[in-house]
């Protein structure tokens, strides 16, 4: 299937270098444009992808268009190529709070539309990728989306009203852990510890809990009771967090979060 990007910025990126890390996609198979010459540059020298003049040339050459530019220029993009958009071409959206029924209201609804929400470690294969078919997608191209989509991680079929939360947690949630992790190193220096030793350990730490709720689907509140041993020392970090509204702050992270989700796509 020969893929276009329009827009190769960070989330761009992050999945064309999904793409031919996992070689769900051949290089020849792979066109982008971005106005900026020098993202361009790198990355046909980095990968060998090919550059389309604009966005309609590159809409004429792909199967596959994935639009991967800030919401606020999507309505504008969609105008531009909609010309260029037969009943045959796929149209992948990234953008948060921008809706199926946005792009068929522009694109017209007997268009191909996958509305996605992906996130930043499908560049090292480790994406979650949340997915929205409007009806004119069949069963064989759901399942050609996914597996092409599985190549950088999981990615799991949604009901779109979840989108917004799901984009909280899981299209955000990697600056979430960044400081989570970050804050953390700064206790271990705080403490006497390297920083790049810490953010090693972290990494390894952090995952492996993290993998611990997917592998033994425990309850996650059990899992932090077997860690705390009576008069031990990580209860002392289990009330220190609490002291602090650890739990308090993340679910406002997550309500802020969806709530910008839905105002974006109110705009
Ligand atoms: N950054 C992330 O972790 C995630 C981002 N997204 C979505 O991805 C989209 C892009 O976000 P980022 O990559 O973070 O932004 P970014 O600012 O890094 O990338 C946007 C790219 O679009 C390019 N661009 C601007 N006008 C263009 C045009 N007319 N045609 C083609 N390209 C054009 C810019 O030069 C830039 O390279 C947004 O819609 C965002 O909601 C979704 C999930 C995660
Ligand atoms: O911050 C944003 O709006 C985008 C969507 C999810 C992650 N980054």
């Amino acid at each position: 299937m020969k893929i276009g990007f329009i827009g190769t910025g960070n989330m761009g990126q992050a999945i064309l270098e999904g793409f031919i890390v996992s070689e769900k996609v051949k290089k020849e198979d792979i066109f982008i444009y971005d106005p900026d010459q020098l993202k361009l540059d790198t990355l046909i020298k980095k990968y060998g992808v090919s550059t389309a003049e604009n966005e309609n040339k590159l809409a004429e050459s792909s199967e596959l268009i994935i639009l991967a530019v800030k919401p606020n220029i999507y309505d504008k993009i969609l105008e531009k190529i909609k010309s260029n958009i037969d009943g045959k071409k796929k149209i992948l959206t990234i953008a948060a709070g921008y809706s199926v029924d946005r792009a068929e209201g522009i694109l017209g609804n007997d268009k191909k539309i996958i509305r996605t929400m992906p996130n930043m470690p499908a560049q090292i294969l480790e994406g979650m990728t949340g997915v929205v078919f409007n009806k004119n997608i069949t069963h064989e191209e759901k399942a050609e989306i996914l597996e092409l989509l599985t190549g950088f991680g999981g990615a799991e079929e949604i009901d779109e009203k979840l989108m917004h939360v799901f984009t909280s947690i899981s299209g955000s949630i990697p600056a979430v852990v960044d400081i989570f992790i970050e804050a953390l190193a700064d206790g271990a220096v705080l403490n006497g510890m390297p920083r790049d030793k810490a953010y090693r350990i972290l990494s390894e730490a952090v995952a492996g809990s993290a993998h611990m709720i997917g592998k033994t689907k425990k309850h996650p509140g059990l899992l932090k009771d077997e860690v705390c041993s009576p008069g031990g020392t990580t209860i002392e970090a289990v009330a220190a967090l609490e002291k602090g509204g650890f739990r308090a702050a993340l679910i406002e992270a997550v309500n802020k979060c969806t709530e910008k989700s839905v105002k974006l796509s109110e705009k």
